[in-house]
This record gives C-alpha cells, sequence and structure tokens, in this order.
C-alpha cells in the first residue's frame, strides 16, 4: 500500500490535536503532561494523552493511548503520522516502548515532535526504530 504525506493543512491539525490532548495528561506524579495524535490512513485523527498511576510503573505515555484508543474505538488499521507535544522548551522524541508499539501500526510512519520554543522535530520510525522486530518476524518463524 502506498504510504502518503499528510497535507500541510493536516500537519496543524495534528499539531493541535496533540497539544489539546496534552489537556487530559493525567500526571499527578510527573506533571509532564504530554499529548499525541496520530493520522490514520482514512484521514481520521486520534488523539491520546500520557495517564499515570500511583503505581508509578504502570503510567501510560501519549503516543501507546493514542493508539490503544484509537483501536479499540475506531478499528485502527494503519497509521501515516503521529505528532507528539511535550511540555518543553525542545522537542523529545518517543520513548522506546511507544516505538516498538507504532511500529505495529505504520512501519514506516513520519514522527513530528513540538513543544513550547519554536524548534521542532521531523523524522520517521525507520529513522528512530531500525532493525524493529515486527509482525513479519513471527510470520517469517521456520515451521516446526
Ligand atoms: O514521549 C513521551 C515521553 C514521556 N511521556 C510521559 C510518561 C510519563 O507519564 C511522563 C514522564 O516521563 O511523560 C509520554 O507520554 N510520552
Ligand atoms: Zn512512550
Amino acid at each position: 500500500m502506498a504510504q502518503h504525506t499528510p497535507s500541510p493543512a493536516q500537519w496543524a491539525e495534528l499539531e493541535a490535536a496533540a497539544r489539546l490532548a496534552a489537556r487530559h495528561a493525567y500526571v499527578p506524579y510527573s506533571r509532564f503532561a504530554v499529548g499525541a495524535a496520530i493520522l490514520d490512513e482514512q484521514d481520521r485523527i486520534h488523539p491520546g494523552c500520557n495517564v499515570e498511576n500511583a503505581s508509578y510503573g504502570l503510567g501510560n505515555c501519549a503516543e501507546r493511548t493514542a493508539i490503544f484508543s484509537a483501536r479499540a474505538l475506531h478499528g485502527l488499521q494503519q497509521v501515516i503520522a503521529v505528532c507528539i507535544y511535550t511540555p518543553t522548551a525542545t522537542p523529545t522524541s518517543p520513548c522506546g516502548a511507544c516505538r516498538q508499539v507504532l511500529n505495529e501500526f505504520g512501519p514506516h510512519l513520519l514522527v513530528r515532535s513540538i513543544c513550547d520554543g519554536p524548534d521542532r522535530i521531523d523524522t520517521t520510525l525507520d529513522q528512530l526504530l531500525p532493525h524493529a522486530f515486527g509482525p513479519q518476524n513471527l510470520t517469517d518463524a521456520a515451521a516446526s
């Protein structure tokens, strides 16, 4: 399937959705409210925020919340692009766990990180997670 690229208007929508989603973040422990928004192959935008827990290690990042809720609510199939907003002076990249989860639904997806400052990062998941382990590795498994 051909990978399509978001239009400038779609990037602007993704950025706004990521910033808005951060307002729903549940971050009583880190006070670090992150928002994410994913664009799917049907041009739908799905938001997510980080949701922390008193058992600290169980918190979920904004990017994974976006993926899981989009799948549960809307049957997400393919991610074209993700935008991540962090409340920082410089943009930050998704954590390793989120890179892996993003890879499941969009191995070649585009990643934009935005923040409260003027800088942004535009990259790809291929750059962030080279030699990824994904669904194809399971189907490649030798029959026993
Ligand atoms: O890309 C990132 C990085 C961090 N966090 C969350 C996890 C935790 O709730 C808080 C501090 O790490 O920010 C995200 O949601 N996405
Ligand atoms: Zn993460």
